[in-house]
């Protein structure tokens, strides 16, 4: 949720309004950004796969075509949901990762997960509905724990073979069944660096639309143990002086935001906000 853009569930069968474009490459965008005129663009060559109403945009209804493929749209190019993520406007990239979120739900849920049958769209609430066995099927979320793990003036940061070159975060991790936030958050950094930590501290949440995920940041501080980097996840983790930082990861991602806010509290700065 933002200023400008609210979610909603609003019935596709209804004309009118405005619509993004997802295929293979992202969204869909011309000069003017990635929201269209719905009917204009269901006019164009898409290969769509299904139609979701998925909120309001300035209190204009936006919809959600997801294609099947790829395609050429005179005037028109696709960008990645992370190019959003990192530059532009933050309510349209908002509206976006709300949006790619319900694509991916949609797309990996045509077809019943207990019977196998054909799932429609139910248009009261966001979910997809078997006639045949009655299962309903809501988006998916995935929460992950994210941690700054702090000894003093020292933060423990690592990298993933995965990150852009040079860059080091914080520890992160998906949640088990049958686990706390808390109990997570202990053993993926005891996975990780085999590290103990102590006075585990909550700060704050973040969608992570990438594909699914609910971000909960966490503070921690060091209780014990020497760095012992988990083969294939880990490629390298380090101390590092708050005075002596290493490339970090996106200003708009939680991580940076963990990581910039122990820094102002220990230079005594002004305190950075997550961006919501
Ligand atoms: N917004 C932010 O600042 C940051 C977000 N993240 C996100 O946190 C999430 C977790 O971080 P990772 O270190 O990658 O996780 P992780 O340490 O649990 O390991 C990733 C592995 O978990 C497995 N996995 C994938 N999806 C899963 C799911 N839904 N549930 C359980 N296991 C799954 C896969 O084998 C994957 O290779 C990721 O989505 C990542 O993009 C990570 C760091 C920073
Ligand atoms: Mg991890
Ligand atoms: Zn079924």
């Amino acid at each position: 949720m933002s200023a400008r853009w609210t979610s909603a569930v609003l019935d596709p069968d209804v004309a009118g309004g405005l619509a993004v474009a997802r295929g293979p490459d992202g969204f869909l965008l011309d000069d003017n950004g990635v929201l269209f005129p719905r009917e204009w663009l269901k006019r164009q060559d898409l290969d769509i796969l299904c139609e979701h109403g998925i909120g309001h945009f300035d209190g204009e209804p936006v919809f959600l075509l997801e294609l099947r493929s790829a395609a050429v749209v005179s005037g028109c190019g696709w960008r990645g949901l992370r190019q959003f993520m990192l530059e532009g406007d933050f309510d349209i990239y908002k509206l976006l990762g709300y949006a790619a979120q319900i694509g991916t739900w949609a797309r990996e849920h045509r077809f019943c997960g207990s019977c196998g049958q054909a799932m429609t769209q139910i248009h009261w609430e966001r979910a997809m509905h078997c006639a045949s066995c009655d299962l309903r099927s809501y988006p998916r979320i995935s929460p992950s724990m994210i941690v700054l793990v702090t000894r003093g003036d020292e933060i423990l940061l690592a990298r993933s073979p995965r990150f852009v070159t040079g860059v080091y975060s914080t520890l992160a991790g998906f949640a088990e069944p049958g686990e706390s936030a808390e109990d997570c958050l202990v053993r993926e950094v005891r996975e990780e660096v085999a590290v103990e930590v102590k006075n585990i501290q909550y700060v704050g949440s973040q969608c992570w639309p990438f594909p699914h995920s609910m971000m909960l940041g966490f503070h921690a501080e060091y209780a014990g143990g020497e760095i012992v980097m988990q083969p294939d996840e880990i490629e390298d983790a380090q101390w590092f002086n708050v005075h002596a930082l290493p490339p970090l990861p996106a200003g708009r991602s939680i991580a940076r935001h963990l990581i910039d806010l122990y820094v102002a509290r220990r230079l005594g700065l002004a305190e950075p906000v997550l961006p919501g």
